[in-house]
């Protein structure tokens, strides 16, 4: 087992990456709780929930469950999750643990930061987009205007990641978790990079995809300490989601798996940076490795206009004007704001371009 810490404005909390970690959630808790609930999905429930429970010795303890996909992440399941919290008599000493990929880990979350005005919570990660996701404290729930548009930074106090879980993942969720990989090594080194645009996902070892969480969160972990509250340079862990967000929102949420977005988004960024920049940058190989992984590039039955529509609500923005990530090379990225003429013109000719 693997063990980073990340200092968070609150408090410290572990983040543990190893096999067989979710045999071990109870003794791997450092404090008492008077209760304790576990919510999951129905398909991650059905998998992995016996071994949690089993695995924690608890008079109190409890476990809810919510329906698989990115639906599931809205205000009505908030509420819902928050009447079982009450149901089962949580206090404000439980402990509520999210057993799932993202959905879990920012709707569970977001109930804990705001029950009883704030509760403890552990993330159990069982995606591979989930190394993202759980760490940082970023927890929220939709809105049918823009993603994640209610929510707060809530850290959670332990990340419990057990890699065994991730061997059941779909060929699907398996590239919308290395997408936010790419992502992160974008922002790392471009040793990172090499390596995984040398890699074909459908014939990674178990120790490849391992290193390659742990070199994602480390790159995760080091800029979410250094601004946790998004004030800087935090926002480059947004490269690709300006875009992202708008094509989840615009296809209705849970059609294109979010990462699939980003990496769409990822493209676009590339694309407009070799104009802004006059620079040449991996755009074609960041093409070639999605084309080759089977991502699907598209932006669905949409227009450049209503996606502009869509990215004028993104969080980074400031007045009514879009700012994108963008980079000038590897480990170098920027936050720019692109004025709408001409980010249309950039979005109809990348449309084109993909098509
Ligand atoms: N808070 C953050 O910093 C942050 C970072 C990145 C993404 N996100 C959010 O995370 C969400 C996406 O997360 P996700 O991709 O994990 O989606 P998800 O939680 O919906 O999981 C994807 C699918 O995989 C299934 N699944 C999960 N674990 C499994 C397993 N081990 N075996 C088989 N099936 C499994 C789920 O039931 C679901 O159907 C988005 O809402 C995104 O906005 C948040
Ligand atoms: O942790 C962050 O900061 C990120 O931006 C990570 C993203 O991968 C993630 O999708 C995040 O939820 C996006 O945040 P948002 O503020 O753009 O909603
Ligand atoms: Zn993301």
């Amino acid at each position: 087992m693997k063990e980073m810490k990340v200092q968070a404005s609150s408090h410290s909390y572990p983040i543990y990456v190893g096999e067989n970690l979710r045999f071990q959630v109870g003794r791997l808790l450092k404090e008492e709780y008077s209760s304790i609930m576990v919510v999951s999905d129905e398909t991650v429930g059905e998998l992995y929930l016996e071994d949690i429970l089993a695995s924690i010795n608890h008079s109190h303890l409890y476990y809810t469950l919510v329906p698989a996909g990115e639906e599931s992440k809205n205000i009505d399941q908030f509420y819902q999750l928050h009447s079982k919290a009450m149901e089962f008599g949580l206090d404000r000493r439980s402990l509520i643990i999210a057993l799932g990929g993202g959905v879990i880990g920012d709707l569970a979350g977001f109930v804990a930061a705001t029950y009883m005005r704030g509760i403890d919570y552990i993330q159990v990660p069982t995606t591979i987009l989930a190394h993202d996701s759980s760490v940082g404290g970023k927890v929220a729930v939709n809105h049918h205007m823009g993603k994640n548009m209610i929510g707060n930074f809530y850290p959670p106090k332990a990340v419990i990641y057990d890699v065994q879980t991730l061997e059941s993942l779909s060929g699907k969720e398996v590239r919308s978790g290395y997408a936010e990989l790419v992502k992160e090594a974008f922002i790392g080194d471009e040793k990172f990079l090499e390596e995984l645009f040398s890699i074909k996902l459908g014939d990674l070892s178990s120790t490849q995809l391992t290193e390659h969480l742990y070199n994602g969160i480390k790159v995760k972990a080091a800029i979410v300490e250094a601004d946790e509250k998004e004030a800087g340079i935090r926002k480059y862990l947004n490269l690709g989601h300006t875009l992202g967000h708008a094509l989840e929102a615009e296809n209705g949420y849970g059609k294109i798996a979010h990462g699939e977005a980003v990496a769409v988004g990822m493209l676009f960024a590339l694309f407009i940076s070799e104009q802004v920049y006059g620079r040449s940058l991996p755009y074609q190989q960041l093409l070639e490795w999605l084309h080759t992984n089977g991502y699907p590039l598209q932006v669905g039955e949409t227009s450049p206009e209503a996606l502009i529509e869509r990215m004028k609500s993104d969080k980074k923005n400031i007045g009514n004007n879009i700012q994108m990530i963008l980079l000038r090379g590897t480990g170098d990225l920027t936050t720019e704001e692109v004025p709408e003429q001409e980010l249309k013109e950039y979005l109809k000719t990348f449309i084109g371009k993909l098509v």
